[in-house]
């Protein structure tokens, strides 16, 4: 464990009342070797830190984040501060509350919310014509929730809940294709179920930018403005493109105070954590960091499988699990590719009228799959098949005719014949010496017992899967 020494000494501001981050921030560079990164930017960089009588106050924003810290990370939180301070017991306290001068909310009415709509439309239709631009598909039911997305679809799931009370704003970032969108409109989708009348939006913040130029050069800024801040919940997704867009940021910061204020909901999602987008106001910034930040990160195998499994419900075709499984493990990247890889293997399945199979896939997905194969060696298969079956390597490759380790070695030669380009004689030379006549049996014989054996099926695919990752 890495020590710091802090740059003063403690006793220098450990005394007083008053709001003193250094100590905080020498105790964040420590959480940063203790804690994930979404860890800390999720439930420990919210807090705000007071120095106090000697003890550190830290004021959650809210009781979700309260929680969370009180069970998960208040002791890694005290032992960062006897690492810093080894000679010093430095009490903890952890209460909801803010320390800014400025409250959160006003107690004022909010702008006009029915009155003040637009005569005709800027950014949205007149109000009969009210558009959300919510996607019906995206909703929480259809969404898979795995443990890359637990946080914030538990997020999601209060602010539709209580929208303007729970979090606000609610931030969601992750890289592309997670998610996010979905989970945004499924939170606009449930706040519409229970309320039909709520004034919704959803927005692409390239759309609210190229709004607002219309509406400037059109000379309607003020229509434009009470639309926006008549809204019950405004969601932007991608708020990155507003980096380096000053005029849009005003604009934006302007509608995002008024609706925080009105206890009109806000969420925004983006690409990255919004300290880290480049070009993007400190004020901004200081108001996303008032609300909650939740994280959505790539799905783990056993997510993706589900989803997999859910598209394919969806789309009414049968898809066998280890299909799934197969997709699973070759698409790790996003959600949206792994979709994109199930279309393809639906369309191939239509096309050639054959039912979804492993096979099918491993056809259909071929591309995607050799580049992974090309890494495959005999040695590796050997490893693996003899893992598989509890083997070690050397009595694969002996002469032992046992049937618990022959027929092992069989599937092992039949999987390199499948998956390398060796030739049978290399395939018999690596296994012990053995003549390609040996090879050649295998090959055979495991085709057959795959036929009529559902233990050497299962067998055979689980190996191929593994192998094929
Ligand atoms: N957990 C999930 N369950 C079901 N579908 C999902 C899940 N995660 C993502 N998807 C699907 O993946 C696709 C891409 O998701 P989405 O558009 O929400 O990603 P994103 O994170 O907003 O990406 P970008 O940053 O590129 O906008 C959508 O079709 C969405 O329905």
């Amino acid at each position: 464990m890495t020590t710091y020494t802090p740059p003063l000494s403690p006793t220098n501001y450990l005394w007083g009342s008053r709001v003193d981050d250094t100590l905080w921030k020498l105790c964040l560079d420590h959480l940063e070797h203790e804690l994930s990164e979404q860890q800390l930017n999720t439930w420990v960089r919210p807090l705000q830190a007071i120095v106090e009588d000697g003890g550190l106050r830290l004021l959650a924003p809210n009781k979700f984040v309260l929680d969370q810290v009180r069970e998960h990370h208040l002791g890694v939180i005290r032992d960062a501060l006897a690492n810093i301070y080894p000679n010093q017991e430095i009490p903890v306290q952890l209460e909801i509350g803010s320390s800014r001068a400025t409250p959160v909310r006003r107690a004022e009415a909010p702008a006009p919310r029915r009155g003040g709509v637009i005569s005709e439309p800027v950014a949205m239709p007149e109000n009969e014509h009210f558009q959300s631009n919510l996607n019906p598909d995206f909703t929480f039911d259809s969404f898979v929730a795995g443990k890359s997305n637990q946080l914030a679809r538990a997020a999601c799931q209060q602010v539709a809940q209580n929208p303007g009370k729970a979090y606000n704003p609610l931030f969601i970032y992750g890289g592309t294709g997670l998610g996010k969108t979905h989970l945004m409109h499924a939170v606009g989708n449930q706040l519409r179920r229970l309320k039909p009348d709520a004034r919704v939006v959803y927005l692409h913040s390239e759309h609210f930018v190229a709004d607002m130029v219309r509406a400037l050069q059109h000379d309607r800024i003020d229509e434009f403005k009470r639309f926006y801040r008549s809204l019950d919940a405004l969601l932007i997704d991608d708020i990155q493109f507003f980096a380096g867009k000053e005029r849009s940021q005003e604009e934006f910061f302007h509608t995002f105070n008024t609706l925080l204020e009105g206890n009109q909901q806000v969420i925004l999602t983006c690409d990255r954590y919004f300290k880290e987008i480049n070009g993007l106001e400190d004020r901004l910034k200081s108001r996303c960091g008032w609300g909650l930040t939740v994280v959505v990160e790539p799905p783990e195998l056993e997510t993706r499988v589900a989803i997999l499994m859910s598209k394919a419900a969806q789309s009414k075709v049968a898809l066998p699990h280890e299909a799934a499984f197969l997709i699973a493990k070759h698409i790790r990247s996003n959600v949206r590719e792994l979709e994109g890889a199930l279309r393809r293997v639906m369309a191939n399945a239509q096309f050639t009228g054959r039912p979804v199979t492993l096979e099918l896939c491993r056809e259909a997905l071929h591309d995607v799959i050799s580049l992974h194969n090309k890494l495959i060696t005999i040695d590796n298969i050997q490893k693996t098949v003899a893992e598989y079956y509890k083997l070690r390597v050397t009595e694969l490759v002996s002469p032992s005719r046992n049937r618990s380790i022959a027929r092992p070695r069989q599937l092992a030669m039949a999987l390199a014949k499948e998956l390398t380009n060796h030739s049978l004689p290399e395939i018999g030379q690596a296994f012990g010496g053995r003549d390609h006549t040996t090879v050649l049996h295998a090959v055979r014989k495991i085709a057959e017992l795959r036929e009529e054996d559902n233990r050497i099926r299962e067998d055979f695919n689980n190996l191929l899967v593994t192998l094929s990752m």
